[in-house]
């Protein structure tokens, strides 16, 4: 390798550095909405140092252009669970146009190996979008992604961290050990991913023995959160103090709500004790907790300065609603 095309691919560099930083935060953009349905750990994204660019051209010592190098501009999804990876390939796949020769799946690896797990997809906007004033600039970058599950993620940066481009060098006690770690936390992405769906089944089965009302289901810390997360009568009530209000989007599920509002303990108290009495509670009061929510709400809110500030409604609000409506009225079921 000479000189030569180091210097004119830092040149290079130099000059698309803001085009490659702009696309950065646009396809981050782009992404956080397009997966904003699937459990994600974190996205980030990074344009390459000079420094760590100009080592991978001598290493390598293969590159001529700067387009010649797919992760000048790289982003990672990183998921909580493996089973959700391949949802968002099938995103990436339909909103991008892919370059199947450089992308690779690296856990795709050998049936009786165990190691660096990723997909490392090399992406370019779609031509569609090329076709665009806003991406006309960026029509000709290749960049990369990589997708992969949150234990997939620990086990890489530690490995990268301890040295995994000098792994060679490492005792091969420790090379195994590697390994070994690797198979384990293989194996814990399945149980992992197996465990969120019985904890989904567990819901679903709450749902429907409460629809068919065949079995009086106790309230407590998973009955309730089963019932906050699939009843149709509480989503009908959020949307309509939702509507009322015109707060955009839809109510989100959040744990912390659930359990800083301790729901079962409240619910007791009132003489609600399962969760066929809570859903006749919410229906019965249906109406008055929906003209009170919004009243309260929209008071609140002709106080604020900042008239762009929207109430979030999180799921399950509408129980916190007939709470206060009940212990207002002094009434115990
Ligand atoms: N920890 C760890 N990370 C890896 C491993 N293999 C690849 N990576 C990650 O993926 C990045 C890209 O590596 P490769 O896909 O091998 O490609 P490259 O070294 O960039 O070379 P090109 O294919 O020429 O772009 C690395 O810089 C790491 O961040 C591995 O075995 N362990
Ligand atoms: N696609 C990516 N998205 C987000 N971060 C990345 C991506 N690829 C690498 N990184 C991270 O960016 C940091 C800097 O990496 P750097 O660009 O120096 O080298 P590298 O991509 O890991 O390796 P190589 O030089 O072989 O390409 C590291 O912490 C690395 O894990």
């Amino acid at each position: 390798m000479t000189d030569d095309y180091l210097n004119k691919i830092l040149a290079e560099y130099k000059e698309c550095y803001a085009a490659y930083s702009a696309l950065g935060s646009k396809v981050e953009h782009t992404v956080r909405r397009l997966c904003k349905n699937i459990p994600i750990h974190q996205i980030t994204s990074r344009v390459k140092t000079r420094a760590s660019l100009a080592q991978k051209i001598i290493k390598k010592d293969k590159y001529r252009n700067l387009d010649d190098i797919t992760d000048i501009l790289g982003l990672r999804i990183i998921t909580y669970f493996e089973d959700d990876i391949s949802k968002i390939e099938e995103i990436l796949n339909r909103e991008f146009t892919v370059d199947w020769s450089n992308s690779v799946d690296k856990g795709n690896i050998e049936i009786d190996k165990f190691g660096y797990r990723s997909i490392h997809f090399i992406l370019q906007i779609s031509e569609r979008k090329a076709q665009t004033k806003e991406y006309a600039d960026y029509k000709n970058i290749r960049f990369e992604i990589q997708i992969r599950s949150i234990l997939q993620h620990s086990w890489a940066e530690i490995e990268h961290d301890l040295g995994y481009k000098s792994f060679v060098d490492i005792p091969q006690k420790a090379q195994r050990t590697f390994y070994r770690v690797a198979a384990l936390l293989e194996q814990a992405d399945i149980e992992f991913t197996k465990l969120k769906k019985e904890i989904h089944e567990f819901e679903n089965s709450v749902n429907k023995n409460l629809k068919n009302k065949r079995e009086l289901i106790n309230i407590n810390e998973s009955t309730i959160i089963a019932f906050v997360k699939k009843n149709p009568l509480l989503r009908e009530i959020e949307s309509a103090v939702r509507k009322a209000l015109k707060t955009p989007g839809n109510s989100k599920f959040d744990s912390a709500y659930i359990s800083a509002n301790h729901f079962p303990a409240q619910l007791k108290d009132l003489g609600i004790l399962n969760l066929i009495q809570l859903e006749e509670q919410l229906l019965r009061h249906k109406d008055e907790i929906i003209i009170s929510e919004i009243s309260y709400l929209r008071s609140v809110n002709q106080n604020l300065t900042d008239r762009s500030i929207k109430f979030a409604i999180p799921q399950g609000a509408p129980i916190l609603w007939l709470i206060h409506y009940l212990q207002s009225n002094d009434n115990l079921i």
